[in-house]
């Protein structure tokens, strides 16, 4: 049972730490800039090439903000290099000036990741984006840092492979390493976690390492520690990421996808986890409430019932997927959903993923000019009716606008709050609101975070998840790898 005491007291400690992290960002960003000399800016351009280094306010501000509400915070420099030998000069360079060091994949993330708010260089990795080998007959890949999602399933289309993982976003691979990136995939396929083999990193220093050794690329090994889960979520903090090994998978044979709509959360919550208590392989499930039908059906012009509901889609052979969809149509009904509709051909089921996919930015249009602020947690499955009712009851109690958006199947969701920045109250109440909801999800053993990552927005919750040890621990291997603390700094801890 959830007890309010201790409840009251952690939010307390929260809230005092919150306050003082903010102090220290303020600081941060108004002393703490480290400005870069133009001998160094000069010594840049003698790595990358002139054309390659950039010091100019319109791409410095592009590169200080991701798609999140955290504020923008420019680089002094960025830079555009070819090669991994060019990247691992410039760590060598910064590490020697003890400059900060951002790595930039595509800029699409939800925590502020990339947002040099000490200042210092940017490494934007878009240029590095060949795909270097597919090995049809192992079911894998190598590809550079700057290769996107979209960029490997274009090329794979005539091999009848594909990488499944799927942020929302047209998101670089290795960028969706570096936060641990899952999406509406993950409840078959799993995260980024389950499917990276490999990867080159250059380290704060400037040495090069390949995690699971120099072009291993094998589903299993227990070969010695595994330092390819050590770099996937550490958010640029320990290295930059400049080659990945993948895993393939093969394109289903058949999909069909369906919509159902319930008469209150409960009863689609409650599908999603009979239907895993089933042991049926579903390939999505994903849970929507009224608030976001209600901005889908705007936003992406469609007629759905505005009603909470799942998102379903199913594949296999053509048998197994009637049986499938046979058992979780009578799962609906037995939980009161209603207007169950197929959606069989490609341009049906497109057009319901692509709007899918589109729902930050639908529910970002609920309120223009607003930008999100995403709660990320995840919880064992079976807790799930309990938070996201808990969750509604806490978000209308604030009267704060939150549609709900949840990879149910993992026990993951967000709430996308549209937030308008230049409103500082409605700001506060989403803060604890989403605090609240993390609280919770702690207390049932789940955490704050199922697939955005730490960045700036989460970091007193990692240490309410993690405990003060474990913390330390993670703090003695961040000094190990980068003494001189030049990653990625301010992110993931303070
Ligand atoms: C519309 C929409 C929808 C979604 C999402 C975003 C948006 C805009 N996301 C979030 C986002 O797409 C996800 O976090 C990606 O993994 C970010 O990849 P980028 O390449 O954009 O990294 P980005 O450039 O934003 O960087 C993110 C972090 O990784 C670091 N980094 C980037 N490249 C690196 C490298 N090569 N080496 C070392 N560090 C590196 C950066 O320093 C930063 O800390 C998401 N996510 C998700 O998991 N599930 C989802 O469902 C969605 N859905
Ligand atoms: C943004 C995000 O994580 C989602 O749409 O699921
Ligand atoms: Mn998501």
């Amino acid at each position: 049972m959830f007890c309010k005491r201790v409840w009251n007291s952690s939010f307390r400690s929260l809230t005092r730490a919150y306050h003082k992290s903010l102090d220290r960002k303020g600081l941060a960003q108004a002393a703490e800039i480290v400005k870069v000399p133009d001998r160094l800016v000069a010594a840049l351009s003698d790595i990358v090439g002139k054309k390659n280094v950039s010091t100019a306010m319109v791409v410095r501000e592009q590169h200080g903000r991701d798609e999140s509400y955290h504020s923008c915070c420019p680089p002094e420099v960025v830079t555009f290099p070819q090669n991994v030998e060019q990247v691992s000069e410039i760590a060598v360079l910064c590490n020697d000036n003890e400059i900060p060091l951002i790595p930039f994949g595509s800029g699409t993330g939800l925590e502020g990741g990339i947002n040099a708010t000490k200042g210092g260089v940017c490494v934007d990795l878009t240029h590095m984006n060949e795909i270097l080998s597919v090995n049809p007959e192992d079911f894998d890949c190598t590809v550079q840092s700057g290769v996107t999602r979209l960029q490997l399933n274009n090329y794979l289309r005539d091999t009848g492979l594909w990488f499944p993982i799927d942020p929302g976003a047209d998101a670089s691979l290795c960028g969706m390493c570096s936060t641990s990136a899952s999406g509406t995939n993950a409840v078959r396929y799993g995260t980024m976690r389950e499917n990276v083999l490999n990867l080159e990193v250059v380290l704060a220093d400037g040495r090069v390492i390949n995690t699971a050794g120099k072009g291993r690329r094998t589903k299993k090994t227990s070969a010695g520690y595994n330092l390819t889960n050590l770099f996937v979520g550490s958010e640029g903090t320990l290295g930059i990421i400049t080659k990945a090994s993948l895993r393939l998978f093969g394109i289903p044979e058949a999909t069909v996808s369906a919509v159902c709509h319930f008469p209150d959360v409960q009863g689609a919550v409650d599908t999603t986890v009979q239907v895993l208590q089933c042991g049926i392989p579903i390939a999505r499930i994903e849970f929507l409430d009224e608030v976001s039908i209600d901005a889908v059906n705007k936003y992406s012009k469609m007629d759905m019932k505005v009603a909470p509901s799942l998102f379903l889609e199913f594949t296999g052979t053509p048998s197994s997927l009637d049986e499938q969809a046979a058992l979780v149509a009578d799962l609906c009904s037995m939980n009161n959903g209603s207007d169950f509709k197929w959606a069989k051909d490609p341009e049906e089921r497109n057009h319901l993923w692509k709007a899918r996919h589109d729902i930050l930015y639908a529910c970002m249009a609920l309120k223009p000019g607003s930008k999100p602020y995403s709660t990320d947690v995840c919880v064992p499955v079976s807790k799930l009716p309990e938070i996201i009712k808990r969750s509604k009851e806490e978000i209308t109690k604030a009267g704060v606008c939150g549609p709900i958006v949840g990879h149910v199947g993992d026990g993951n969701f967000h709430v996308f709050f549209p937030v308008d920045q230049n409103n500082p109250e409605e700001l506060q109440k989403i803060q604890e609101v989403s605090k609240k909801m993390a609280l919770m999800s702690l207390e049932m053993n789940g955490t704050c975070t199922g697939e955005h990552g730490i960045g700036q927005g989460k970091r007193e919750l990692l240490v309410q998840e993690i405990g003060e040890t474990g913390i330390q621990v993670m703090k003695q291997i961040k000094q190990t790898l980068d003494p001189k603390g030049i990653m990625n700094p301010t992110k993931v801890f303070f």
